[in-house]
């Protein structure tokens, strides 16, 4: 049996020729709006993704990752969840109406996911498969999660969209590793969750397992609860998958497993793009997709001044791993640049 697969005009060999349209798509988002970065414009395409996707429910309603969210925005903006999903409309919208020939605003949405993935170092590739339909309605509110919301509600959210908790950790805990807050804290945008936010990395399931001490602005808002290191900001749900029973011992065990959570997350994120399709009628383009920027960072650190006394060890069945302070004086991270 030979299998007859196209060569696309810039080398790529994909097993389905109708992939070829998508390489010069996804050469102008690498080109044109990651610009090469881990940066504002890579995390907002991944915060795009989820809040298109998640949006489904089997009792509420909803089309998941159909591009209802860029369609459908004058009603899913006014949504709370989505504070700030106007930014990133903003910066993607134009890329997404260029392109809308060649593909759904489903399909943009997931294949800006899947790359802006690799501009980051240390994150997975995942497939991408295109074929989703136009959007038929926005999503009924109330679906995305909120910072407030509780671990109970967080993993049945998740729950029934058929997400075991293990993957729920990982993909909340693996995005917020590459990703800030413009809207927690007033008049400070990017301001990092972990202190590597341009890499793909374990650090946030340490910074998040340290003892809060600190609000990065004025006091803090629904949502935000006390951080460990200075200039970055802390979400209550993080802070509480950390801690919960239900979840504690999932959140340690990413902490210094890059590979673990490397993998737990790609999958997820995969899961995230399928919600709403049927993976059967779509077409696998994942030959389309960047290679990932392999992991050259070393293992997580405890920041400048703080030990592993300042960890809160939660999970009652193993200890937190052990790690090493970075040496040197207590720094602020820096927020994360704005694009333009
Ligand atoms: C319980 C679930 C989650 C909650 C409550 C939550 C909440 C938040 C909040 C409040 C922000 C800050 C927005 C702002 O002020 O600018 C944020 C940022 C972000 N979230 Fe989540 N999130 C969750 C899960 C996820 C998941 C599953 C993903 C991706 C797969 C994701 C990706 C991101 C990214 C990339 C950012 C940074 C956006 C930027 O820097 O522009 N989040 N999230
Ligand atoms: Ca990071």
């Amino acid at each position: 049996l030979v299998t007859r697969r196209t060569v696309c005009a810039d080398g790529t060999t994909v097993a389905n020729g109708a992939c070829c349209k998508l390489i010069p798509v996804v050469q102008d988002l690498t080109e044109n709006l990651f610009e090469g970065e881990c940066g504002d414009a890579a995390h907002g395409a991944l915060r795009l993704l989820f809040h298109d996707a998640i949006a489904i429910s089997p009792t509420l309603g909803g089309g998941g990752a159909d591009g209802s969210i860029a369609v459908f925005n004058a009603t899913e903006l006014t949504f709370h969840a989505n504070t700030g999903i106007d930014d990133v409309l903003d910066a993607v919208g134009p890329f997404l109406l260029k392109h809308a020939d060649v593909m759904s605003a489903g399909d943009f949405i997931q294949l800006a996911g899947a790359v802006s993935l690799t501009q980051c170092n240390g994150a997975p590739r995942i497939p991408f498969m295109m074929g989703r339909a136009p959007p038929k309605a926005a999503a009924p509110n109330l679906l995305v999660p909120e910072p407030f919301d509780s671990v109970q509600d967080i993993l049945s959210r998740f729950g029934e969209l058929g997400f075991t908790t293990e993957e729920t950790v990982a993909v909340i805990g693996g995005s917020h590793s590459i990703a800030g807050a413009d809207d927690v804290v007033p008049n400070e945008e990017g301001i990092p969750f972990d202190q590597t936010p341009d890499i793909f990395d374990t650090q946030i399931f340490v910074d998040v397992q340290l003892r809060g001490t600190l609000f990065p602005g004025q006091g803090n808002t629904q949502g935000e609860v006390e951080t460990a290191v200075p200039g970055t900001v802390r979400l209550q749900s993080d802070h509480l998958l950390a801690r919960d029973s239900a979840t504690n011992c999932f959140w340690q065990s990413f902490a210094n497993n890059q590979a673990k959570l490397a993998s737990t997350f790609g999958q997820a994120v995969f899961k995230l793009s399928l919600l709403g399709q049927t993976q059967s009628k779509l077409i696998d383009c994942s030959e389309v997709i960047p290679k990932a920027i392999p992991f050259s960072h070393g293992p997580a650190t405890l920041p400048p001044g703080q030990t592993m006394e300042d960890i809160e060890q939660a999970c009652a069945t193993a200890p937190f791993p052990t790690l090493s302070t970075q040496p040197g004086p207590v720094t602020s991270v820096p927020s994360i640049p704005q694009a333009a």
